[in-house]
């Protein structure tokens, strides 16, 4: 079976087709036959594509002017055409999977997309105005591009709907509630592939883990994970509750809020601008909201980026210990994406401020780009794994798990 998967950012749209057996799924993520993204990171109105196979053959284009839509249309191209071909016919893909951030109260599960799908994708764009959007225009780019395929969401809040209700609630008024104003929690496809390889690493059932997973990229947000299920989690209402971020903010005081609009001029759209693109590892150190730059500008004495790391590594931390209340107590601490994967300071700085529970680290395995592997010392009393996020083959699965209990495409 042929299952084509989007992820969409708010700047990117990656994508990647998997082939995979119609009898069983392999036990761990098998190399996409086909990997392709869409950048538009750069000047507005040029798309950087980038397009790599499983053997190795690459195409790389920059387009200027034209629509997001033929971006995509041009890098869906590249499947059945060109060096890097890996089908005849577009219509050889059986399933189309999306990773959709905002799933609010209705989509606890991956749904089929239908018309109603889409128009509560579309009203949940205002939660989720950086996500939710984008992945919208992924569908209806596949809808224009490939015809009657069948579409399936994969929603990021899905994994966090075991929370529960102490956790989930905001002390407002009562009426939140009933209004859907509660945490939702998102990251959850990450969070919920990394538990699982937790379990297979360590090789223990995961429902007797307690797993503190901490997804680091641009968004950033941590689970705790007892009995296989979130029952805790960093972000909230809205991608933009908890951690520290490359450019949002994380909690802040609401008073601020209130402030910034009664007597700072601030509008709705300002605020919204500011606590999304302006806040954040951006924002503090007025270099970047990447890391790896922050890290150069420290290492240039850079005062302002120094700040911005303190208070990363400091947020982390109070926040790691929530969730460690939240579980009762903690088997393995796992690091995932660009920062996680990549950032040994940061993994060093999040593990010794919980040397007091008997947590060790490995230096020289912190430092050697360690993938899918434990980290700890032996005799550490917490295992610390570093995990490469896999959401792209986690929506694959779920799109053949679906087709499996429900036959699609026998339709
Ligand atoms: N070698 C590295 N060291 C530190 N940070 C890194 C490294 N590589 C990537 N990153 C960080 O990872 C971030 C992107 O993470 P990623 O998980 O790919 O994000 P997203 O999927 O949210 O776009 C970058 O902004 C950068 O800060
Ligand atoms: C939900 C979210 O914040 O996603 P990302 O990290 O991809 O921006
Ligand atoms: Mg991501």
């Amino acid at each position: 079976m042929k299952i084509l998967v989007l992820n969409a950012g708010s700047s990117s749209q990656k994508s990647c087709l998997y082939e995979i057996a119609d009898e069983a799924l392999p036990t761990q993520a098998p190399k996409p036959v086909w990997e392709g993204k869409v950048n538009w990171t750069q000047d507005h109105g040029v798309a950087e594509i980038e397009v790599k196979t499983a053997i190795g053959a690459t195409v790389e284009n920059s387009i200027s002017g034209e629509s997001p839509e033929a971006h995509l249309a041009y890098m869906l191209n590249t499947l059945t055409d060109g060096a890097t071909k890996v089908i005849n016919q577009l219509s050889e893909i059986d399933l189309v999977g999306h990773r959709v951030v905002h799933g609010g109260q209705n989509y606890r599960e991956s749904v089929v997309i239908t018309e109603d799908v889409k128009k509560a994708i579309a009203n949940l764009s205002n939660l989720a105005p950086e996500h939710n959007p984008a992945a919208l225009a992924g569908i209806k780019a596949i809808e224009n591009i490939l015809g009657k395929v069948i579409q399936i969401a994969v929603f990021d809040t899905a994994f966090h709907r075991t929370i529960p209700d102490a956790a989930a609630i905001y002390p407002g008024p009562y009426e939140w509630v009933e209004q859907g104003i509660r945490r939702y929690g998102f990251h959850g496809i990450s969070h919920q592939y990394c538990s699982g390889r937790a379990a297979q690493i360590l090789g223990k059932d995961l429902a007797s883990l307690r797993l503190i997973t901490c997804h680091l990229g641009n968004g950033c947000s941590l689970a705790a994970i007892k009995n296989s299920r979130s029952i805790d989690t960093t972000m909230g209402f809205t991608p933009l509750e908890g951690l520290m971020m490359g450019s949002r903010s994380g909690s802040i005081d609401p008073g601020i809020l209130i402030h910034l609009l009664r007597y700072c001029n601030y509008s709705v759209e300002k605020l919204n601008d500011v606590l999304n693109k302006a806040s954040g590892l951006r924002g503090i150190s007025g270099v970047s909201s990447d890391m790896r730059q922050v890290r150069k500008a420290i290492a240039q004495n850079n005062t302002r980026a120094q700040l911005a790391w303190d208070m990363y590594v400091h947020r982390l931390c109070s926040n790691i210990g929530a969730m460690l209340a939240s579980l009762g107590g903690l088997d393995a601490l796992v690091f995932t994406a660009g920062v996680g994967e990549n950032s040994p300071g940061i993994r060093q700085a999040a593990c010794d401020a919980f040397g007091f529970l008997g947590l060790k680290i490995d230096q020289e395995k912190n430092q050697q780009q360690p993938v899918d592997e434990d980290i700890a010392t032996p005799d550490s009393a917490v295992r610390v794994l570093v995990i490469h996020t896999q959401e792209d083959w986690a929506i694959a699965q779920q799109c053949w798990q679906l087709q499996q209990n429900s036959n699609l495409l026998d339709f």
